[in-house]
């Protein structure tokens, strides 16, 4: 039996930056994560692209997905739906391949309990007003979008204590240095959940 991959789900509130670190992490030499791309139905930003920063859809077709069971998770957030479509995960890790996830903390606790052994980290802040400066200064939202963002991460602060660990991205290259630091212990691990290993074995050596 091949080695499933690992499962990294990285979250924190919106304009920490976990795109930024995500991406410097993916483009230090050896990286072989598999990014999971999101499907949303917020409108594309300029630059985007289709396939690539996300899979932008319609609120009708983001339905039929949940309906069809298509989600591993998904969730509602500022007016928007978000959400991990799910046969790219399984396939991905069923290729021993690690999966990088990048969603807000709704989304992350689904995804915990429906795959107790990943990896979850939650990137905090130095502090709400440095927060506040990095969603302005991205300048991608209205000041109505911030200040509904901002209302929203005092309570994924909160939702901290749930995670395997939290870092704090002050600087993009002391977050990277702490994930993959983490990345490299939880990769000497015990599975938390342990195979069944009867199983592997097969109905004759039973
Ligand atoms: N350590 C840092 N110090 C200062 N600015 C940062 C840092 N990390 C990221 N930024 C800046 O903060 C802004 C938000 O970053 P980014 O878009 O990566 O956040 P995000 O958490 O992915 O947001 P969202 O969840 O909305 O996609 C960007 O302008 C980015 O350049
Ligand atoms: N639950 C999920 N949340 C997701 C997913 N993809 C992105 N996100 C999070 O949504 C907010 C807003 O994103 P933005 O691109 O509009 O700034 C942010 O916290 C993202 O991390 C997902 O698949 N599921």
């Amino acid at each position: 039996m091949s080695k499933r991959g690992m499962l990294i789900v990285l979250s924190g509130p919106s304009g920490v930056g976990k795109g930024t670190v995500r991406k410097a992490l993916f483009s230090q030499p050896g990286n072989d994560f598999q990014y999971s791309v999101s499907m949303t139905t917020r409108q594309p930003r300029p630059g985007e692209v289709n396939g690539k920063d996300y899979f932008f859809v319609s609120k009708e077709e983001f339905e039929q997905h949940i309906r069809e069971g298509q989600m591993l998770e998904y969730a509602k957030y500022v007016d928007n739906y978000y959400g991990t479509p799910l046969k790219y995960i399984n396939d991905t890790l069923d290729e021993g391949k690690d999966v990088f996830l990048e969603i807000e903390v709704n989304g992350a606790m689904q995804v915990r309990s429906k795959c107790p052994d990943g990896v979850f980290i939650f990137l905090t802040p130095p502090d709400l007003m440095e927060l506040r400066q990095r969603l302005i200064h991205r300048g991608t939202d209205s000041m109505e979008v911030i200040n509904k963002r901002i209302h929203k991460a005092f309570g994924e602060i909160q939702m901290m204590q749930n995670y395997d660990y939290a870092v704090v991205n002050d600087q993009v290259d002391n977050a990277v240095t702490k994930i993959k630091d983490i990345i490299r212990s939880e990769r000497l691990r015990v599975p938390r959940v342990m195979p069944d290993y009867l199983e592997m074995l097969g109905d004759s050596e039973k």
